[in-house]
């Protein structure tokens, strides 16, 4: 597949001293959805501040379709959208010149169908003669969706789109992004919602204290990593989990109602035959089994905390 984005070697050190990125390479495919996640502070405003030249990395390089973005920037601008975590534009101003001006900004000829159109899509048709100030917060994060989207751009940069907005903003957050990708255009958006990545990305990068630690695809990556849990509900509470099951990765959970078994999905032998074989040997009663397949939060929290074991 083509890519459209490539940084090589990317690294910044901020003036404090800290080292806030370590050598990126990442490459992302034309029309794909790249979920970046990470915890707060891993890097990731860092590393969009750099491909949208508004913070200069210290070193390496990133090329857009084909352009050096140092070199040729008005391209890659004219080209990138962002939607940051926060508004910064004129309160007073109202929200459909907002949006206008940005489409300008961006080099782009005068285009009010277009812009009604995005006013529409993002259910801000009514309010476009309010200002800015008069929105709720939610609205604002509309109106910085819109004036991204206004400029038509190839690639779009989501910086935690939707932190801190409700569910119905959400939820057209999400349709907007299935049907700009569907338009061909690219999107990278960052989130500490693992939800958002595992509704949304063809890939995922997780990245943490300025390294990236994997780049994979989705399914890939929740196939590969993914661990099982299976849940055996009892008849009788335990206080402790039998010496005699000690072989088997078990826990309490439910105060003692259940005897929780973690078990690697991609093993050719899972052990829940000879568990439960054992567990009816040791006279133990239950009444259900329930197995789960582990969320990419899990497979995330264990990268995070435990990164040696990403390769
Ligand atoms: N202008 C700056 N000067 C010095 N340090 C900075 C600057 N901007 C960011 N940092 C530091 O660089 C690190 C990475 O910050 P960055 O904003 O890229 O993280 P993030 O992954 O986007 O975090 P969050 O999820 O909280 O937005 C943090 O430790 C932050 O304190």
């Amino acid at each position: 597949m083509q890519p459209i984005l490539t940084l090589s070697g990317v690294t910044k050190t901020y003036a404090s001293g800290h080292q806030a990125l370590k050598s990126v390479d990442l490459s992302i495919n034309k029309g794909e959805i790249f979920a970046l996640l990470g915890p707060n502070g891993a890097g990731k405003t860092t590393m969009i501040g750099i491909v949208c030249g508004l913070v200069v990395p210290s070193s390496g390089t990133i090329t857009f379709d084909g352009h050096d973005v140092a070199r040729d920037f008005r391209e890659a601008r004219r080209r990138i959208g962002l939607v940051p975590q926060e508004l910064s534009t004129d309160m007073f101003e109202k929200v459909i010149s907002t949006v206008r001006f940005s489409r300008g900004l961006f080099g782009r000829r005068r285009d009010d169908a277009l812009v009604e159109q995005v006013l529409k899509d993002l259910s801000l048709w009514d309010k476009r003669d309010a200002k800015i100030m008069e929105l709720s917060g939610g609205m604002k994060r509309r109106v910085l969706i819109a004036k991204a989207l206004a400029h038509e751009p190839d690639l779009l940069f989501l910086d935690e789109p939707t932190a801190g907005v409700d569910v119905e903003l959400r939820r057209d957050m999400w349709k907007l992004v299935h049907r700009l990708r569907e338009a061909g255009t690219t999107i990278i958006l960052t989130t500490h919602y693992i939800e958002e990545a595992e509704e949304m990305a063809d890939r995922v990068g997780v990245i943490n204290r300025g390294e990236l630690l994997l780049v994979e695809e989705k399914t890939a990556l929740m196939k590969k990593l993914g661990k099982r849990e299976m849940d055996i509900s009892l008849v009788e509470p335990m206080s402790v989990v039998p010496p005699e099951l000690a072989e088997w990765d078990l826990t309490l959970a439910d105060e003692g109602h259940k005897l929780r078994y973690v078990f690697d999905a991609q093993a050719e032998r899972t052990g829940i035959p000879s568990l439960l074989r054992k567990v009816s040997e040791l006279g133990i009663q239950f009444k259900d089994l329930d197995t789960s397949k582990s969320s990419l939060e899990d497979i995330f929290v264990d990268l995070v905390h435990r990164p040696e074991q990403a390769a």
